[in-house]
């Protein structure tokens, strides 16, 4: 994995103060960010965020109130079919015909692009592993299967970039993690991949970085890991009397109770030492102690906490 702090990797879409308004509400808040080239970039938010607004409006099916996007430096007003032949979207569920193969309804895509052939129809089959059955009515796919071919079909331009909005919705956990082996596939052949979802959780593993949305403003655009860095620990005392311990341990943060008497409080790891000989100090008596690393679902929860309900 490459750090794109790289002043040299050249960015395969630019965001730049985009807005969205919609009804006299601000739905989108002016985001800003890059996708890089070959990089797999998850835009993480709550159902509500604003994902599906933002998506729309990179690929031009809605127009922003304000700001820019480009595609290898194409303005999507500007220079319009030529950014535009630079990325392939799936949002929400492509149109696919059940009653024609997965052959012709690539086929019928493929006649509205200049130079997609039978070889690359054959070839965007092969690469999501469809070539065995792609002469198959759609009806008879699974819906891992559909999805895939949706992929296929946004691939026939030879895209730089490949958006997908909540690919994962509607998979099983088989299905998600073929996703993931695919999409890291894809971008380990230099084709960028921006992928939204609501569960950080299906998605953590795949990306490189990931934007986290909430009510229609970034709060962190970073590197997996480097957002892991920003997390705290939780520590778990499991101690007796455990409420002497949960009165002691509150000092340190929120700590709470759980029903099985085990005291935990989010605190960095250089701290626990410290806590648990205050605790000794006062006569609790300390069974164990558990540091659990930090997710990045916690720090995504935290980020959002509230969010999905407003
Ligand atoms: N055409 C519209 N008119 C009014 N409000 C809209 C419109 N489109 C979106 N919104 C509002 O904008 C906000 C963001 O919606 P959006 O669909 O982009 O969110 P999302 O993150 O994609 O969520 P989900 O995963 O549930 O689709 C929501 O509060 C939604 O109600």
């Amino acid at each position: 994995m490459t750090d794109r702090n790289d002043a040299n990797a050249a960015p395969v879409l630019t965001v730049r103060g985009l807005k969205k308004r919609i009804g006299g509400r601000d739905i989108i808040h002016g985001l800003s960010f890059d996708v890089y080239g070959g990089e797999v970039f998850g835009f993480l938010g709550p159902n509500g965020s604003g994902k599906t607004t933002t998506i729309r409006m990179l690929v031009d099916l809605i127009r922003p109130t304000e700001g820019q996007v480009l595609y290898d430096g194409k303005d999507i007003r500007r220079e319009h079919d030529e950014a535009l032949s630079k990325v392939g979207c799936i949002v929400e569920n492509p149109e696919m015909y059940p009653y024609m193969s997965g052959w012709e309804n690539l086929e019928h895509f493929a006649a509205m692009l200049p130079g997609v052939g039978a070889e690359r129809i054959a070839e965007v089959a092969a690469l999501v592993g469809l070539d065995t059955r792609i002469h198959d009515k759609v009806k008879t796919y699974s819906l891992g299967m559909r999805q895939r071919l949706g992929i296929a079909q946004a691939l026939l331009g030879r895209p730089k970039l490949l958006i997908l909005d909540e690919p994962t919705n509607g998979l099983d956990p088989q299905g998600i993690k073929e996703l993931r082996v695919f999409i890291r596939g894809l971008a380990e052949q230099g084709v960028s991949v921006f992928v939204s979802s609501h569960l950080l959780s299906e998605i953590e593993l795949m990306c490189d970085r990931v934007g986290i949305l909430s009510k229609g403003r970034l709060l962190a655009v970073d590197r997996v890991d480097k957002l892991l860095a920003r997390s705290t620990e939780t520590v778990l005392w499991t101690a007796s009397p455990a409420e002497r311990a949960l009165a002691l341990l509150l000092e340190a943060g929120e700590a709470k109770l759980d029903e099985a008497g085990t005291v935990s409080v989010r605190m960095a790891r250089e701290e626990a030492a410290r806590w648990n000989r205050k605790l000794l100090d006062a006569g609790v008596e300390v069974h164990g102690i558990e540091i659990r690393q930090p997710a990045l679902e916690d720090l995504f929860l935290e980020l959002t906490e509230g969010d999905a309900i407003d």
